[in-house]
């Protein structure tokens, strides 16, 4: 696949990327998940970035688009995300059909190039999905994709996107379905020595730890909430929310989270999964 290349728009060369996640769609716009309509809070979501008015690149979607694996779930997420009028990259998460995602992507206007290129630094968006279950798994041609990639262009810093969160987040229930290999992905990334970032979805909660110079960022979900440190499977009050990211030339990086505010998007008590 094609990579793409990008001039990013700010005068110093930082590339501004709006990180988004884990909408979780359904075919019918009515049904929601826990209580909470996903694709009326999608499109809250986007509504508010719009407002906010804030200079971005392009929009990385990190999986978990779909709840039900259905086409027109995929088709109402390239019409509402149509309206920030960005270029818009995504991953696949374990709720999505990853093949069906690149067959049908490009005709609706989302971009299905895993290697997005700017002078200072490159992404690369990896796949963890493992087809119908929670945890991740990355498969070595994944991983020998993003050191190709480097390879292609070894100057730029890179940041990796991809669904699975590889480490612990203090939550025993979703710990068990993080990415299962993540010792492989940790120690394959750290000898391409170039990678400073990794940027997830699936555990719909804030997180940003630095280990071994690596930055692991997740973020909220624009759906439900998960909470974090919880034991077992809980669910959080908090608002949906997104994330900007500025990647400096230098190779560090910028990011804030929001959330809706006057959130009506509050998940039904006492529910154990889904
Ligand atoms: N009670 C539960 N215990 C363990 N896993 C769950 C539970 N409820 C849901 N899940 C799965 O855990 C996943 C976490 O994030 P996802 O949005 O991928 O989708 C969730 C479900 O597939």
């Amino acid at each position: 696949m094609a990579p793409r290349y990008l001039t990013p728009s700010a005068n110093d060369g930082s590339v501004k990327v709006l990180q988004l996640t884990d909408c979780h769609l359904f075919a019918d716009k009515n049904k929601d998940l826990l209580g909470v309509n996903t694709y009326k809070s999608f499109d809250a979501v986007l509504n508010a970035i719009k407002a906010q008015n804030f200079d971005y690149d392009f929009i990385a979607f990190t999986g978990d688009i779909s709840q039900d694996y259905s086409v027109t779930s995929y088709e109402h997420f390239a019409k509402l995300i149509s309206f920030l009028g960005k270029p818009v990259f995504f991953l696949p998460g374990n709720h999505d059909d990853g093949p069906l995602m690149y067959r049908i992507f490009e005709d609706l206007g989302v971009n299905i190039a895993k290697n997005v290129i700017t002078p200072s630094w490159q992404f690369v968006f990896l796949n963890s999905e493992v087809y119908a279950v929670p945890h991740g798994w990355i498969e070595r041609k994944q991983l020998d994709y993003a050191a190709f990639c480097q390879k292609r262009n070894p100057e730029q810093h890179m940041a990796l996107l991809v669904h699975h969160m590889p480490m612990l987040v203090n939550s025993a229930w979703l710990d068990t379905q993080t990415m299962h290999n993540s010792d492989e992905f940790n120690t394959y990334i750290r000898r391409l020595h170039r990678v400073k970032a990794v940027i997830t979805g699936h555990i719909h909660q804030e997180f940003d730890e630095t280990v071994r110079d690596i930055r692991y960022i997740a973020t909220p979900s624009t759906s439900i909430q998960f909470m974090p440190k919880s034991n077992d499977f809980a669910l959080d009050n908090l608002a949906p929310g997104w994330r900007y990211l500025t990647f400096r030339p230098d190779g560090s990086i910028q990011t804030t989270v929001y959330r809706l505010e006057n959130n009506i998007f509050i998940p039904n008590d006492n529910v154990d999964g889904y």
